[in-house]
């Protein structure tokens, strides 16, 4: 706060503070249901997850090979085979002295028998077969319990489900779980100019794609999202759609009409069925983006320019919904790294240019700009794999400067 009170732009905030203010104002949504391991992607559990069992279970082989009693293997010296273990189905017999077991991998160790050899040191001879190595007990054994005990906590409350996950509730034997209900936003366009994709334009009109990267960005969010469609600018039908979305949602995203145009009603409606939290922050772009409270719900109110919206969707309305959700959010990775163009730059907002983040031959990462940064050109976004993010007190960079880069995440496309 300290900085933006010496040179940003008077009353306008940093987005860490913005969020800051977000995260206060609205307490996380906890309603908790059970869902079958097959919807559990994308959740975000709501208790902690403890191993139902020892992992492994048994005593198991890590390779195809003979299990032996590692005291009595000498190199070259034949040993009988005393039968076959294969993974679901254990040997069960009587293993003599001096013999040994041919085993699978994930087939379960005969008991009595303490290591395994694999089968590439195996000479096999009839029913007999001599090793060309010696070992120590446990070689190639996966022991009962090594990688987790019965009752040891694998998984957090907050931790959002993913394909890793999904993998540990079923390795553990977890067929249902509790998990956090979706967030559910709702989502319009506002603006007389803006015509459904695919149908004619007249002159003066535009194709409404906000709208469709919004609710993509948002379900990747793991969102439910309920997509009201294009609301004129009329102050009637803007209020009659906030009232409908209120009514609908947890959360209730626009964009359009956030500004200070005479067709903005945005704010206005706002003020009239809520509060404002706060309007306009000290980013480029996205400068407009408004947060307040509705009767039901908490309301963003997204800049209609496209780069602006999905700039500040990824960075506000993203870590709003993951903190509504209840999840542990996850420390956005960002890196250093060498600049090739030039970026001109006033002091007083923070910006996020959109860049491409590549390795150089000499294994240094470097990043250059998608080129003109208009606030309108959709494309700028889906040539980048970053952000390039300049402090607010920045003025301007030149070829050769180290800068700070924001890896997009899943919501753009990224890991
Ligand atoms: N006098 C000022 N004018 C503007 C300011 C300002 O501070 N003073 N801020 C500018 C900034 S920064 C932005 S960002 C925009 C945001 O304005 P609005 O949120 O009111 O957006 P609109 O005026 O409705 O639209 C802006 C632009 O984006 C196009 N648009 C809108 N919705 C969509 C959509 N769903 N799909 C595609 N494109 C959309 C719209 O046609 C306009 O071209 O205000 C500046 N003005
Ligand atoms: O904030 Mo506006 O997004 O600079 O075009």
């Amino acid at each position: 706060m300290a900085q933006q009170d010496c040179c940003s732009q008077p009353g306008l905030m940093l987005p860490a503070d913005a969020l800051e203010k977000m995260f206060a104002a609205a307490a996380p949504l906890i309603r908790i249901e059970e869902v079958a391991l097959e919807q559990a992607m994308g959740r975000v559990l709501a208790e902690d997850i403890h191993s139902a069992i020892d992992l492994p279970l048994f005593n198991n082989s890590s390779m195809d090979g003979y299990a032996v009693r590692a005291a009595e293997v000498k190199t070259g010296q034949k040993m009988a085979i005393a039968g076959k273990a294969f993974a679901g189905v254990p040997f069960d017999g009587d293993i003599p002295a001096g013999a040994c077991v041919r085993i699978m991998t994930g087939a379960p160790l005969p008991e009595g028998l303490d290591a395994i050899i694999m089968q590439e040191e195996a000479n096999v001879d009839g029913d007999q077969v001599s090793f060309n190595v010696e070992v120590e007990p446990g070689y190639f054994v996966r022991h009962r319990g090594s990688e987790l005990k019965h009752g040891q906590k694998v998984l957090s409350k907050g931790t959002r489900i993913g394909a890793a996950e999904v993998g540990v509730l079923a390795t553990v034997g977890h067929a249902s779980i509790k998990v956090n209900q979706p967030i559910t936003v709702a989502l319009f366009s506002t603006g007389d100019e803006l015509k459904p994709v695919g149908d004619d334009l007249q002159p003066g009109q535009i194709f409404d794609s906000n709208r469709h990267a919004l609710r993509s960005m948002l379900t990747e969010m793991d969102a439910k999202v309920i997509d009201l469609g294009v609301i004129p600018d009329d102050l009637e039908q803007v209020r009659a759609a906030f009232h409908k979305a209120d009514e609908l949602a947890d959360v209730v995203i626009t964009s359009g009409g956030v500004s200070v145009g005479e067709a903005d009603f945005i704010k206005i409606v706002l003020d009239e069925m809520g509060q404002v939290n706060f309007w306009k922050l000290a980013i480029k772009p996205g400068k407009p983006f408004a947060f307040g409270k509705l009767p039901n719900s908490w309301f963003c109110g997204l800049p209609g320019n496209p780069v602006s919206s999905m700039v500040t969707c990824y960075q506000l309305v993203g870590p709003m919904i993951t903190h509504l959700s209840g999840q542990t959010p996850k420390p956005a990775i960002t890196l250093n790294a060498t600049l090739t163009d030039q970026i001109r730059k006033k002091s007083g907002r923070q910006e996020y240019q959109r860049g491409v983040l590549s390795r150089n031959a000499d294994g240094s990462l470097q990043v250059e700009t998608t080129g003109a940064q208009g606030s309108d050109m959709t494309t700028s976004m889906s040539r980048a794999n970053c952000f390039i993010v300049l402090p607010w007190d920045n003025e301007g960079v030149q070829p050769g400067d180290t800068v700070v880069v924001e890896p997009f995440n899943r919501i753009l496309g990224g890991w």
